[in-house]
This record gives structure tokens, C-alpha cells and sequence, in this order.
């Protein structure tokens, strides 16, 4: 009968209102005609149904959404409809949650009870039906009994902030999970109604009670969740039976239906709705409903986060489980709501990827109530026969004793299975609290590294870690054993006591050989941290839910058991018999009265010769007889009865060591569902900090890139100043050669023409000439030389600062290494690198004008116009003279200008050197840079994975 439903989601618009009308609010959503598709903005959205704005209109939500469910719940299916939306969205306009009875308002529920007390109507000669009701809301993440009487005298609560009372007078109702893992309000409320009128008042007084305060956006808005159940249950009448097959015949179908409207879902700053706490079921409704949505997840079978609100606890069967189920969600077409429209949007749309799984309820304890009933049909009929004063046998008292040694059998079997369980939860708590203690260790290890400890310290622990990780993986791998066979041992024993399992056992069994083995193949894999740790989580999660589970199931039992023995009502029983007892007490004191009195009748007869006087003793021994025969009746009887009460006497000692050990279940059920709620307190904080971290490492990553590229670009454009440095000091090494090379060839051309005239002198203007350039040259080489010392000390302190940086990066702390003062540090070294390049360069645009200059200069001496400068020969010597000097200190200059070269090429040697190494570092660096982003992608990755 099982077939997986999508949850069906329709969209609601509901007009402009008179409020947002007067603040000139436009529509800014898009229907598109004779599509369930909306437009707003520039997003799309297609969903199973939209009403309103140019969709459907909204009266048809009913015969499209919601009829079909009325049908399912009359053939046995659980049913909701949730209604989800901002404030002022029109969710309780659109499930008319506020119906007094009078009339109807459109809603969908008014429309619910007319459209079920109908067909009941048309039913009722073939089945019966017992329908109740319960209304619960959700304020302030307990749930409270709408309906309960003690809650009549509530008041609405005049605006958001204002708590509504709590303590004595308001009980908060406790959610729990039924054997069948179904979940039931433990003492709610739910009454019996027979008639539209009756339903229609018990939601008219629900909702009275119902938290609501003033909005700046809805004056009368809900500021709890609210659900009202219709519980139906039926059977059909036995005279109607024939012809139906026999196996349904005793079928009692049970469904549920839950309407639920939903509390604002917008933000609420933006409608001072402050103080509310009705948005944290808001949020893990809105992670379920990824969970769940997440098609990927939903086929890795991973974990939904229902226990994180009672909201998602309470719609757990609502959402992914055993119910078919509509979604509304309400919006408005105001564009000032347009982002919380989207966000709705948003919302639904990933909803209708969720995939319930709905089947026919149909009772399972049907057959174990038939059998309830025959019992105390049985018991009836042995209460008939001891009223009675019939000679009937004593084998129903005999079958009466077997039972209640049966009983005691089982009793003794479930103590035994009970201390058994409790020593299990004990190991549990145990071992949950070396997780706990593990947890700790690897939180304070994060720390650690968060806190400065560098990689090399983290290495040398990691061995240890390693060993800690497989032993706590051992740990869990035996806890998961130890649960197995608990879990056989007490399936095992349920089938001997009551006969009574589910087929859902063996498919429990079998998904939890599937966990486990996932579990183990979990365990071999070498995963990181998180991974083991979120895994952790939630096999604990699990685990402790199975236990919660199987305590609920054990506590059913013993409910079950403490009915059998107080549906026989016992006090009248009693009662009865020891009247009886009584009563016979008193029969057999006239029975001896009366053999008395014929005693002495007897001995008062004198003469035993006269016959009448003979003919009346035989009377009275005859009588005497009868009456002693009667009295031995009355004793066996009597002797019987005082048996059978020491039977009563025992059952019921049994009755209340059962009572006791119920009490002592359901005190351990709450001490673990405590530590269920602890766990997962802190594991959310684990995970807060966790998602902090990441977010910080991000950041980090962020900045460290932005650095290193930084670093590499100055480092690149350093490189490339150094080769074109490099290269020009080459070119004007090569040049001083060939200008010393001409000075050569120009004085042996001047020692070979000293002694001539004419051609001589021009040799020696030639010589001259060449001087001068010599001369010219040799300047402009200095200075270029002297720049170049000066360039090439500065790159190798920058060489020098930059190793430093690298060695800072290398080995300094990543908060360190954030801390603002230190990013400012670094900052302004950059800057100064900067400074000192663009300096360096502007340094080699002027060396290069220079070097122009002396080229034009060289050009103007080699020209034919500085002949006539020269007037005289005199001059000429003179000039030659001078420049003889000049050529000689040059000599001298560029001979040490020779030794500079060499020491500026070794020079060179020595930075190229260095390059290379400040190449190897930013390599290194770039490396851990990339190993460091590595992770946190890992990290995020995980965390992304697990969230
Ligand atoms: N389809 C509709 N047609 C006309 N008016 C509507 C419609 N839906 C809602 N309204 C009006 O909008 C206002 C807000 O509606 P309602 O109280 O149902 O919103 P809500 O979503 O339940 O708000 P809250 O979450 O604050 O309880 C009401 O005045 C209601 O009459």
C-alpha cells in the first residue's frame, strides 16, 4: 500500500490590502495565465498550484489541494496542511484558523468540517466513526493545550513582547515518540466530538487562547504555531460486513489530519515582533525542509535534523514521513515585501522536492484489543458465575490462576529485561561522555592552532591523534555492536511475551545493518577531523533516539499491561468477592444455627420407643444431613473465595510493582531525552564554532593569496629590473672595453705621428678628439657606475627585506600574520619597496637622458663645426696637453673602474644568487599557500557536506 508522495505546494497571493493600497504599494508578482508559474523580479518559480493575482482564484484551494486529502484520511491516510508565510501573508485568512462556528469565513478548515461531517453522514449506516480533535500551539518552544480547560481564562496577549503565563496554570505538553516511531502529545487534550457545531467550538475556543499580539504589519497577528488535529477513527459495522473480506473486516482505520498556520516567517526587526522565539522552529523547519529537499542527501540517507524543534518534531511525519501533504504558502504582491516574498518563494520551491511516504493506518493493537476483549468477556462470565449461587466447576478460577501466573512469568521477564536495559543506557552515558571528553580534546586542538601553535608542534601530535581517532572509532564500532544484539535480544523476548511484532522490526534491523556497515566503512576510510566528528554526531544521535525508541516501546508495553490488569475493574472485584465471602460467612452461621437447633430438637426427644417421636429424629438427622452437606458446600466455597481474593491480592501487587517500574521508565526516558537535547546543544555550539572557524581560515586564505600575489608581482617586476640592470651593466662594461681599446689604438697612433707636421697635427687633433671623447665617455661611465653601486646596494637590501618577509611568512603565526598591526607593518614595507623601485626606475630614465645627452655631445664633437673652435696649434697643444692628463688620470680611473666591474659582476653573482633562493622561498610559500587553502576548501567542503 505504500507509494512515496511529493509534498504538493501551492502559492496563495492574496490581494493588495487597504493599508498597503494607501502607502502606494504596487503588485510585484507576475502569474503567468494558465501556469502554476510566478515571476518576481528576475526569478521564476513553477510549483504544483498558484491561486490568485491572474492564477486561479483562491476559493479553488479547497477542491484542488485539500479534498483530496478529506479522501485520504476516510481510506486510512495521515493528512496535513501547512500554511507558511510573512506576517499580514494571509495564512490564517487562508486556513481560517480563526472560525467562530458562525457562518463560513472561506477558510480551508470550516470547509475541512463540512466537507468530513458530510460523508460522515453518508457513511453511517455502514461504519462507525470516533473523531476527536486536539489544538496545540507553539510559543516560545513548548508546546501548550489550546483546548485545555485551565487555559480558558487566558487572555490574548496585547502586543508581541508580552510572555503569555506560564508554570502550573499552563502546563507545557511533553512530545513522544510512540514504539512505531510516530509521535504523540503525551496528555493533550483531545476531545470527542460528534457534530460540526461541536468541532467548530472547540477550534472557535482554541483560538481564543491562542497567542497573538500587534505587528507593524498585521494588528491581530499569530505569534505561535498553531495545529489543530482531527483524528479519525473507523470501523465497519458488523452487520455490513457481509461480502467484505475478512481480513479488513476487523480493521480499525485511524488517520490524523493536521492543519497547521504557521507563525510569521519574515524577519522580525522589520515588524517589531521582538522577543518572539517562535523562529527557531521557523529555522529548523527551514533545515529540514533542505535536508529533505537535498535530492543528493535525501539518497545518502542523511541525518534530518527533526529533534533541533518541537515544531520539526511535531511535523516530523508531516515532512519526509507517513502523511500526505500540502504546503501554502502565503504571500503578499506588495513590492515593499517583495524580499520576503522571494525568501517564500524560495522556500516552497524547495519543498516540493521533499517525498513522504503515506500509508493506510490501519490499528495495529486491533487484534490485540479483540483479544483484550475476550478476556474480559471471560472475566464477565466468571463474575456471573460467583454472583451466581450455581454448582458449576472451578476451571474457570483454575484459568484465571494460569493467566495470572502467566503474567507474573512475564512481569518477572520484563524486570529482568528492564535492569538489563538500564545497565546498557548506563555503558551509554559512559561512553557518550568520552566522546564528550574526545570532543573536548579536538575542540582545545583546534584552539591550539587557532591560537598560534605552529604546524611543526600540530605534526608532532598527530600520531597521537591518529591512535586517538582509531580508538574512538573502536569505541563506536563496539557501542553499535552491544546495540545490535540488545536489540535482537529484546525483539526476541517482545515476540515470546506478547506475539505482537511489527515486520517494521525486521526493516529496522535491516537499515541499521546498513548504518552499521556504512558505519564500518566509514571507520576504515581515513577521513578528516569533521568528518569523524559530525558522523559522531549523529550516530549518536541515532543511537540515543533508538533508545528512546525502544524505552517508549518497552513503556507501551507496560502500559499495556497495567490496562489488562486494571481493565478487569479489580476494586469492584474485590468487593465483590469479599461480600461474598461475607454472605456466605453468614449462610453457613444460620446453617450452624439451625443444625443446633435440630441437635437439640433431636436430644429432646425422650423416648426413642414411641414411634412419632422416632419417625421425627429420622426427620431431623435426615435434615441434619442436608444441612451439614450444605454447610461443607458453603466452606469449600467459602475457602474458594478467600483463594481466589489472595489471587486478586497478588495481581494486584503485581499491578503495582508494574505501575512502579512504569514510573521508573519514564523517569529514565526523560533523563535520556535530556541528554539527547544536552548532545545536541553541543554539537550545534561544536558546529557554530566550527563554521567560524572556517569562515575565519577563509578569510584568511583570502588575504593570504591577496598577499602572495602581491609579493610575487613586486617580486616579478624586482626580477625584471635586476636582468635590465644586469643587461645595461653589461652593455656598459662592453662599452668601457671598446672605449679603452680606441684609447689604446689612439695613443699608439699618437706616439706613432708625434714627429711630423701637417699630417701630424691632425693626427694629434685626431688624438685630441679621441681624448675628448675618452674623456666624455669615461665621465659618464663613472657616474653610470656610481648609480649602479648605488642601484645595486639598494636591491640587495631590498633582497635582504625580502628574505625577511619570507622568513616572517614562512615561519610567523596565521593570527599573527592577521593581526591588523602586522598587516599594516607588512603594508607599509611594500609600500616603501615601492617607493624604492619607483625610485631605482626613475633613477635609470635619468641615467638614460644622460646617456642621450653624452651621445649628442659626442655627436657634436665628432662634428666638422668644433674644428673651428680649434683656432691654433698652440691651443691645440695646450688642449693636448690637458687632455694627456686627462687621459692619463683616466687611465688610472679606468683601471680602477676595471677592478669595480669585477667586484660589481661578483656582485651580481651574489644577488642572482640570492634570487634564486627568494624564487625557492616564494615558491614554498605559494605551496603552503595553496596546501592552506587546500584544507580550508576540505573544511568547507565537510561542513558544507554535513550542514
Ligand atoms: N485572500 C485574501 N483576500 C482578502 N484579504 C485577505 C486575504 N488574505 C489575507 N487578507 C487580509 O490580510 C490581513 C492579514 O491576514 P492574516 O491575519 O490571515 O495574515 P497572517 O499571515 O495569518 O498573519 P500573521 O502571521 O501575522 O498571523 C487580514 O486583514 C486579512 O483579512
Amino acid at each position: 500500500m505504500e507509494s512515496p508522495d511529493s509534498v504538493r505546494v501551492a502559492v496563495n497571493i492574496r490581494p493588495l490590502i487597504s493599508a498597503e493600497l494607501l502607502h502606494g504599494c504596487t503588485d510585484c508578482i507576475t502569474v503567468l495565465p494558465g501556469e502554476p508559474q510566478v515571476q518576481i523580479e528576475s526569478h521564476a518559480f513553477t510549483y504544483d498550484y498558484v491561486y490568485g493575482g491572474a492564477g486561479s482564484p483562491s476559493f479553488a484551494i479547497y477542491d484542488d489541494c485539500v479534498a483530496p486529502l478529506i479522501d485520504a484520511l476516510f481510506h486510512g491516510y495521515n493528512a496535513t496542511v501547512l500554511a507558511y508565510g510573512q506576517t499580514g501573508s494571509g495564512k490564517t485568512y487562508t486556513m481560517g484558523t480563526n472560525y467562530t462556528g458562525e457562518g463560513s469565513n472561506g477558510g480551508i478548515i470550516p470547509k475541512v468540517m463540512d466537507s468530513i461531517f458530510r460523508r460522515v453522514e453518508t457513511m453511517k449506516h455502514s461504519t462507525e466513526f470516533l473523531m476527536r480533535v486536539s489544538f496545540i500551539e507553539i510559543f516560545k518552544e513548548e508546546v501548550f493545550d489550546l483546548l485545555d480547560s485551565h487555559q480558558a481564562s487566558l487572555s490574548k496577549v496585547e502586543g508581541a513582547s508580552l510572555p503569555k503565563p506560564t508554570g502550573p496554570g499552563r502546563p507545557p505538553i511533553q512530545i513522544r515518540e510512540a514504539g512505531n516511531g510516530g509521535i504523540t502529545l503525551s496528555g493533550v487534550t483531545e476531545a470527542e466530538v460528534r457534530t460540526k457545531e461541536e468541532m467548530a467550538s472547540n477550534l472557535a475556543r482554541g483560538s481564543l487562547s491562542r497567542a497573538t499580539g500587534s505587528t507593524n504589519m498585521n494588528s491581530q497577528s499569530s505569534r505561535s504555531h498553531a495545529i489543530f488535529t482531527i483524528s479519525m477513527e473507523q470501523k465497519k459495522i458488523a452487520s455490513c460486513l457481509s461480502g467484505v473480506n475478512d481480513d479488513t473486516a476487523d480493521d480499525i482505520l485511524c488517520a490524523k489530519l493536521h492543519l497547521v498556520d504557521l507563525a510569521g516567517s519574515e524577519r522580525a526587526k522589520r515588524t517589531g515582533a521582538n522577543g518572539m522565539r517562535f523562529k527557531e522552529g521557523l529555522l529548523a523547519l527551514g533545515n529540514v525542509i533542505s535536508a529533505l529537499g537535498d535530492e543528493k542527501k535525501r539518497k545518502e540517507g542523511g541525518h534530518v535534523p527533526y529533534r533541533d524543534s518541537k515544531l520539526t518534531r511535531l511535523l516530523q511525519d508531516s515532512l519526509g514521513g507517513n502523511s500526505k501533504t500540502v504546503m501554502i504558502a502565503c504571500v503578499s504582491p506588495a513590492d515593499t515585501n517583495a524580499e520576503e516574498t522571494l525568501n517564500t518563494l524560495k522556500y516552497a520551491n524547495r519543498a516540493r522536492n521533499i517525498q513522504n511516504k503515506a500509508v493506510v493506518n490501519r490499528d495495529p493493537m486491533a487484534s490485540q484489543l479483540q483479544a483484550m476483549r475476550s478476556q474480559i468477556e471471560q472475566l464477565q462470565a466468571e463474575l456471573l458465575f460467583y454472583r451466581g449461587d450455581g454448582n458449576a466447576s472451578f476451571d474457570e478460577l483454575q484459568i484465571l490462576k494460569h493467566k495470572v501466573s502467566l503474567l507474573e512469568a512475564s512481569n518477572g521477564e520484563l524486570r529482568q529485561e528492564l535492569q538489563e536495559r538500564r545497565l546498557t543506557s548506563e555503558q551509554l552515558a559512559q561512553r557518550a561522555l568520552d566522546a564528550q571528553v574526545e570532543k573536548d580534546k579536538l575542540v582545545t586542538k583546534i584552539e591550539l592552532v587557532r591560537n598560534g601553535k605552529s604546524w611543526d608542534e600540530i605534526d608532532f601530535n598527530q600520531n597521537q591523534d591518529f591512535d586517538l581517532m582509531k580508538t574512538y572509532l573502536l569505541k563506536i564500532q563496539e557501542l553499535e555492536g552491544e546495540l545490535i544484539r540488545v536489540k535482537s535480544l529484546s525483539s526476541s523476548k517482545c515476540k515470546r511475551i506478547s506475539d505482537c511484532i511489527d515486520e517494521d522490526e525486521d526493516e529496522d534491523e535491516t537499515s541499521k545493518d546498513l548504518l552499521f556497515s556504512s558505519g564500518n566503512d566509514y571507520s576504515s576510510s581515513d577521513e578528516i577531523e569533521d568528518n569523524e566528528k559530525e558522523l559522531e554526531h549523529s550516530t549518536l544521535q541515532e543511537k540515543l533516539d533508538l533508545e528512546l525508541m525502544e524505552l517508549d516501546k518497552r513503556l507501551e508495553q507496560k502500559e499495556a499491561e497495567m490496562k489488562r490488569f486494571t481493565s478487569s475493574d479489580t476494586s469492584v472485584l474485590r468487593q465483590h468477592y469479599e461480600k461474598k465471602v461475607i454472605e456466605l460467612e453468614l449462610e453457613k452461621k444460620a446453617l450452624q444455627k439451625e443444625i443446633d437447633q435440630l441437635r437439640q430438637n433431636l436430644a429432646n426427644i425422650s423416648s426413642p420407643s414411641d414411634v412419632g417421636a422416632q419417625k421425627l429424629r429420622e426427620e431431623y438427622l435426615h435434615k441434619l444431613n442436608v444441612l451439614e452437606s450444605q454447610v461443607a458446600e458453603l466452606k469449600k466455597k467459602q475457602d474458594a473465595q478467600a483463594q481466589l481474593l489472595r489471587q486478586k491480592q497478588r495481581s494486584d501487587e503485581a499491578a503495582k510493582r508494574l505501575q512502579e517500574e512504569i514510573q521508573r521508565i519514564k523517569s529514565e526516558k526523560v533523563q535520556l531525552q535530556q541528554k539527547i537535547k544536552q548532545e545536541s546543544e553541543q554539537f550545534r555550539l561544536w558546529k557554530a564554532s566550527r563554521e567560524k572557524e572556517v569562515h575565519q581560515l577563509k578569510k584568511e586564505g583570502r588575504r593570504n593569496e591577496y598577499e602572495m600575489h602581491k609579493l610575487l608581482a613586486q617580486n616579478q617586476r624586482q626580477k625584471m629590473v635586476l636582468q635590465r640592470k644586469t643587461e645595461e651593466a653589461a652593455m656598459d662594461t662592453k662599452r668601457l672595453k671598446e672605449l679603452l681599446e680606441s684609447r689604446k689604438a689612439s695613443s699608439r697612433e699618437a706616439s706613432s705621428a708625434g714627429n711630423g707636421n701637417g699630417p701630424g697635427v691632425q693626427a694629434i687633433l685626431q688624438t685630441v678628439e679621441h681624448e675628448l671623447e675618452v674623456t666624455v665617455r669615461v665621465h659618464e661611465v663613472r657616474s653610470e657606475y656610481e648609480h649602479q653601486v648605488e642601484e645595486r646596494a639598494k636591491m640587495a637590501r631590498e633582497v635582504s627585506r625580502l628574505k625577511e618577509e619570507s622568513e616572517i611568512l614562512k615561519h610567523s603565526e596565521l593570527r599573527d600574520y592577521h593581526e591588523t598591526m602586522s598587516a599594516e607593518a607588512r603594508n607599509s614595507r611594500i609600500f616603501a619597496l615601492e617607493n624604492m623601485l619607483a625610485a631605482t626606475s626613475s633613477t635609470l630614465v635619468a641615467m638614460a637622458s644622460q646617456l642621450s645627452e653624452a651621445e649628442e655631445r659626442e655627436r657634436t664633437f665628432s662634428g666638422r663645426g668644433r674644428w673651428n673652435h680649434v683656432r691654433s696649434l698652440g691651443d691645440a697643444r695646450h688642449i693636448m696637453n690637458h687632455l694627456f692628463n686627462l687621459a692619463s688620470s683616466s687611465r688610472c680611473s679606468l683601471r680602477d673602474k676595471e677592478v669595480h666591474c669585477r667586484e660589481k659582476d661578483a656582485e651580481m653573482k651574489d644577488l642572482n644568487e640570492k634570487v634564486v633562493v627568494l624564487s625557492g622561498l616564494t615558491r614554498q610559500l605559494a605551496a603552503e599557500k595553496a596546501a592552506l587553502t587546500r584544507e580550508v576548501k576540505l573544511k568547507v567542503g565537510f561542513i558544507s557536506y554535513w550542514c
